[in-house]
């Protein structure tokens, strides 16, 4: 396929979603092929221990290096990204989702939020490109759901699983402005009327419409992107 992208997780049946979401499709067509691999596999003691205490003390658990050893040795190729979702990471953004769409191998470490044992990183970093990254500054219990999220705004960019690629153009960040507000019929609901100029048939003056509509709803709620203050 056009990708493949291997996850690492103790939640193997999380990614089950993975088999009916849009991306089904793109599996079904062989665009992306998807590989879910439970990080117990990679133990060898009888309780498949993934973790243990911090060097150093604290709080929570960290997962050991040894079981992620063996499983990057076996998934992780030179030509991969390793995505390692973390709160520690650099931003995932938009411009991101784009530059991963273009890669033909992608790895999902998903950890605790505890963390993962930091000479796996290092380790990976001699064997392929490493990015470690967030989706927010908030935190998860682990790495999962982050790398849900990512993998479906870099999977719908891959060429061939959105059926319309116009629609990926007018996108919110796409132009770093938040996209503008969408109508529908009926004309009026709830006594509610579809702006006029939308209705006009003037494509010049709905275009115009739209840019401003744009440009005021990113100053109102996303000023930072406008550079404001
Ligand atoms: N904010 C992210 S990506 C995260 C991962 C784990 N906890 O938070």
């Amino acid at each position: 396929g056009r990708m493949r992208i291997d996850i690492v997780t103790i939640f193997p049946e999380f990614f089950g979603v993975l088999d009916v979401s849009l991306l089904g499709k793109a599996r079904e067509r062989g665009i992306i092929d998807v590989a879910v691999h439970d990080l117990r596999d990679y133990t060898h003691d009888r309780h498949r221990t993934v973790d243990d205490t911090p060097y150093g003390g604290g709080a929570g658990m960290v997962m050991r290096p040894e079981p992620w050893g063996e499983a990057l040795d076996e998934v992780l190729t030179p030509d991969a990204v390793l995505i390692v979702p973390s709160p520690a990471g650099e931003r995932f953004t938009q411009a991101l989702a784009k530059q991963l769409a273009t890669e033909s191998r992608l790895v999902f470490a998903c950890g605790r939020y505890e963390g993962i044992d930091q000479r796996v990183v290092e380790h990976a970093a001699s064997v392929a490109r490493v990015r470690e990254v967030s989706l927010g500054d908030y935190v998860l219990n682990g790495g999962e759901v982050a790398a849900m999220a990512m993998i479906e705004a870099v999977g719908r960019l891959v060429p061939g699983v959105i059926g319309n690629p116009e629609s990926l153009d007018e996108e919110s960040h796409e132009d770093g402005l938040l996209e503008y507000p969408s109508y529908t019929k009926p004309a009026v609901w709830r006594e509610r009327e579809v702006p006029p100029i939308l209705l006009s048939g003037n494509h010049g003056a709905i275009a115009a419409w739209r840019r401003e509509q744009q440009v005021e709803r990113t100053r109102r709620v996303r000023p930072d992107l406008l550079g404001d203050a």
